[in-house]
């Protein structure tokens, strides 16, 4: 270094008195953290643009209705008249039957079992429950790609999501024929569902939701959300979607047997009518589902508007549960939401109706509404009939308080169910539509509840009971009622043999 520069280096400078070469570092070190921080914030401006870019859904405005409260703040109606009316049932029965009546406990539970999961219980109810393409995906979108299904096979492009297959307006212009009239299948509050086939020669059914100021994003998101990632047997599965503009569809499988709310009242009655197998084998399916959202995974999902019409059937006398649009995500640790009222009205828990508090027992309400009407093949409301029989709900507990249940079943179901399957029936939907949301069961106990094969006299019990007073005494009493010989195990494998059979009307 020349000695000239060394002299001028080592000068003052009036800047606080530092010398110049001290200036000149001081100087050099703020450009380098300048231009550091600036090639950052390039970076992360591109990565947020590549995120929105692969992941549409990021742009749905979330719905902001969505307010957590702690448990304390549930009311919890305590309505004493409906225990009472579940004992008369008790009664009724073993009056009738001299059978030992099944107290459910306070929870709903049948038997020793505890009321919740463990995570034993969990793990193999996952792999039990796990539907026809196998793999249960919790909803963690990036984590748990799921392997191409066969429906979607042969199709060009898969989705960002993970899951299912984005498609475009064309393609599913192509699948429904234009989205023509001859292939609409129904319509629903929020969209016109389509018939349709893909190019791949996958049938499907298209719900292409109406643009009304933002329900449709929330509707689509949130079917999207809730079951694009949860396969099961019992629910229908949602193949895809589309955005496209302010187009916003939806891509199902295609489920081909009408459903529970057309099979009761309307336009499947012309094919007869559904036995009581086939109601019990509907039902419990889709007590199966249930719970399968509620407890099998995370966050669990409240369907929310759970009704014959969204209970789809297939071939097979399945139940598929359709139209999660105004499901709810409940993360762990959450016992409730309150969110704004939606449902249809008479299926609807009476606490989500009066304060808007939503968790998974305002389901099982439902479903508990659900059963009672595949039991008397009443609707939910019915302003056609007497002042007294308006409410299904009400005139239920009406005729069972006055004990007179067996007057109760659908006149449209030619054989009727045993005493013990009616009885445990009853029961299980009384337990559901309990006004007290805590004491309703769960739904894997409704599940146990309506397999029970045991019900109403556990197997331990009987065989105390015949050890002790020898089986000559039991025998005739379970045959005093010829139906009852054919009860609950014959009640699975009719379910098993001919629950597509039906009556002829
Ligand atoms: N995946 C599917 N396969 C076959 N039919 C379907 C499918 N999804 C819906 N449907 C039928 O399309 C019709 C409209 O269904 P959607 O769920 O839109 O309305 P809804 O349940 O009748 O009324 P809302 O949604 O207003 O409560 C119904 O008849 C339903 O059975």
């Amino acid at each position: 270094m020349p000695p000239n520069l060394n002299a001028e280096l080592l000068k003052k400078t009036s800047v606080f008195g530092l010398k110049v070469w001290e200036l000149v570092a001081i100087l050099f070190g703020v450009f380098v953290l300048i231009i550091m921080a600036l090639s950052l914030c390039l970076s992360l401006r591109k990565k947020s643009r590549r995120a929105k870019n692969l992941l549409p859904l990021t742009q749905i405005p979330k719905d902001s209705e969505i307010k957590e409260i702690g448990i304390d703040e549930a009311s919890a109606n305590n309505f004493v008249s409906h225990e009472g009316i579940i004992q008369t049932l008790n009664d009724k029965f073993s009056d009738k039957d001299s059978e030992k009546a099944l107290v459910l406990s306070k929870n709903g539970d049948t038997g020793s079992q505890s009321g919740s999961f463990t995570n034993i219980e969990k793990e193999a109810m996952k792999s039990q429950l796990e539907g026809i393409h196998g793999k249960v995906a919790a909803y963690q979108p990036s984590s748990h790609p799921i392997t191409a299904p066969s429906p979607l096979s042969g199709l060009p492009e898969f989705s960002h999501l993970g899951w299912g297959h984005w498609f475009t307006l064309r393609d599913l212009d192509v699948a429904t024929g234009r989205f023509s009239k001859e292939n609409i299948i129904g319509e629903g509050g929020y969209g016109v569902v389509y018939r349709g086939r893909l190019v791949n020669g996958t049938p499907v059914a298209v719900k292409k939701l109406l643009n009304n100021l933002g329900q449709a994003e929330k509707e689509f998101r949130v079917e999207v959300e809730a079951i694009g990632h949860v396969r099961h047997k019992n629910l229908v599965r949602l193949l895809g979607y589309c955005i496209e503009g302010t187009h916003r569809l939806l891509v199902y499988e295609y489920v081909n047997n009408g459903n529970l709310e057309q099979w009761l009242h309307g336009a499947m009655c012309h094919h007869g009518y559904l036995t009581w197998e086939a109601r019990m084998k509907i039902l419990l399916g889709t007590a199966k589902a249930l719970a399968y959202l509620h407890e099998a995974i995370d966050p669990k999902v409240v369907h929310r508007d759970i009704k014959s019409s969204n209970i789809l059937i297939d071939d097979d006398f399945n139940a598929r549960i359709s139209d999660f649009g105004l499901a709810k995500l409940l993360g762990a640790g959450k016992s409730h939401i309150t969110t704004r009222v939606m449902g249809t009205f008479g299926y609807v828990a009476p606490e989500y109706a009066n304060s808007g508090l939503l968790n998974e027992k305002s389901d099982v309400y439902s479903f508990g509404v659900v059963l009672l009407e595949a039991i008397t093949g009443r609707d939910p409301v019915d302003y056609g009939r007497p002042a007294p029989e308006v409410n299904l709900v009400d005139w239920l507990k009406m005729m069972v308080g006055s004990r007179r249940s067996e007057d109760v079943v659908d006149p449209n179901i030619e054989t009727k169910p045993s005493t013990s399957a009616l009885k445990r029936a009853l029961l299980t939907a009384l337990r559901c539509v309990d006004p007290d949301a805590e004491k309703r069961p769960k739904m894997s106990q409704v599940v146990r509840m309506l397999e029970s094969e045991e019900y109403p006299i556990p197997r331990e019990d009987r065989r105390r009971r015949r050890s002790q007073t020898g089986a000559a005494e039991t025998e005739p009493r379970r045959s005093s009622s010829a139906t009852d010989q054919s009860d609950a195990p014959d009640l699975r494998s009719d379910t098993r043999r001919n629950a597509g059979h039906r009556e002829r009307g």
